[in-house]
């Protein structure tokens, strides 16, 4: 039974979807994103389980710096996970009286028009995640008044649900990864994704069309690109690309090692099966076997076999 550290405590959007990714893990709750991922790296755990993106919020920064900049993990599965919040509090509280709202950063993003519409004119604070917003809201002589976040968490924490579904959209869903220390990556399923980050070598005209290229004449199909800062100034970008297909399938394969020749630096983040299931997109002239037929016609060309 694999022991998969995750974003707690119990009642976050992540354990569900630590349950849904692998319902018989043992669960270790972590204080941050990077706790998670550390306990992973360090042993303590087999791997984690963090969320990537959220189709409002966009990115999960701190998963995305991680994966730049932190001691290298694979990721081996995701999930995408629909969220719902509710407006958690304590028995007897009434919506008029709440002054001191908590939640996770993203509940804020996920949830404005309901805070500007219901609570005008209350303080909201940023949490470390959704389920520690509830918890400490439950405790006796807690600072905040109530606390958005999963239904469950409410009931994990004694807490009764003043409003349901009031995120800003009812079809928001976030992305979950479950990530592990390197080592033999899933097999190719034919609906795979793909992830890596990428640091240019140097600044010039043209930088990022000639990394596009890449994938592009492979007929590689992208799913998501985001420049991040490397800290080292203004205008100073690095790239993580998600896009369609495993490192195992050879136009893949050559894109990754064209921008290894190009790039200063490529990082692998994984292939693994794309959550919903989708095959991927193969231009004529870019099938594993129009590859191999390739190589082999430029193996008798330079054999001299014209
Ligand atoms: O706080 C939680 O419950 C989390 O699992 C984190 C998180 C996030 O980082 O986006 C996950 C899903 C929701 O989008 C809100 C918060």
């Amino acid at each position: 039974m694999p022991r998969l550290a995750y974003l707690g405590p119990e009642g976050t959007f992540t354990e569900e979807a630590l349950r849904l990714l692998d319902p018989t893990a043992e669960r270790l709750p972590c204080a941050t994103v990077s706790a998670a991922l550390n306990a992973a790296r360090a042993g303590d755990a087999d791997g984690a389980v963090v969320p990537l993106e959220n189709s409002i919020e966009g990115a999960i920064t701190t998963t995305l710096d991680e994966f730049a900049w932190g001691e290298p993990l694979l990721i081996t599965a995701e999930l995408l996970l629909p969220v719902q919040f509710s407006l958690l509090a304590p028995p007897g509280t009434e919506i008029p009286h709440i002054k001191r709202v908590y939640t996770h950063p993203a509940a804020i993003t996920q949830t404005r028009a309901f805070l500007a519409r219901e609570l005008p004119d209350a303080v909201v604070v940023a949490a470390p995640s959704t389920a520690a917003a509830a918890q400490e809201v439950s405790l006796p002589g807690s600072p905040y008044d109530a606390a958005i976040a999963a239904r469950i968490a409410g009931e994990h924490y004694g807490l009764v649900q003043l409003a349901t579904e009031i995120g800003d959209r009812s079809d928001t869903v976030t992305r979950f990864v479950r990530v592990a220390r390197p080592g033999a990556l899933p097999e190719p399923t034919g609906s795979d994704r793909t992830s890596l980050v990428v640091f240019l070598a140097d600044d010039h005209p043209g930088a990022l069309l000639e990394m596009l290229t890449e994938f592009s004449v492979r007929g590689v199909n992208l799913t998501r690109i985001e420049s991040r800062p490397t800290g080292g100034g203004i205008g100073r970008y690095f790239f993580h690309f998600d896009f369609e297909g495993h490192v195992a399938d050879a136009r893949v394969g050559e894109a990754i090692a064209g921008l290894h020749r190009i790039c200063g630096e490529v990082r692998f983040l994984g292939s693994y099966p794309r959550a919903d299931g989708l095959a991927p997109q193969i231009k004529p002239g870019t099938s594993d076997s129009e590859f191999t037929e390739a190589g082999d016609w430029l193996a008798r060309v330079r054999a001299g076999k014209v």
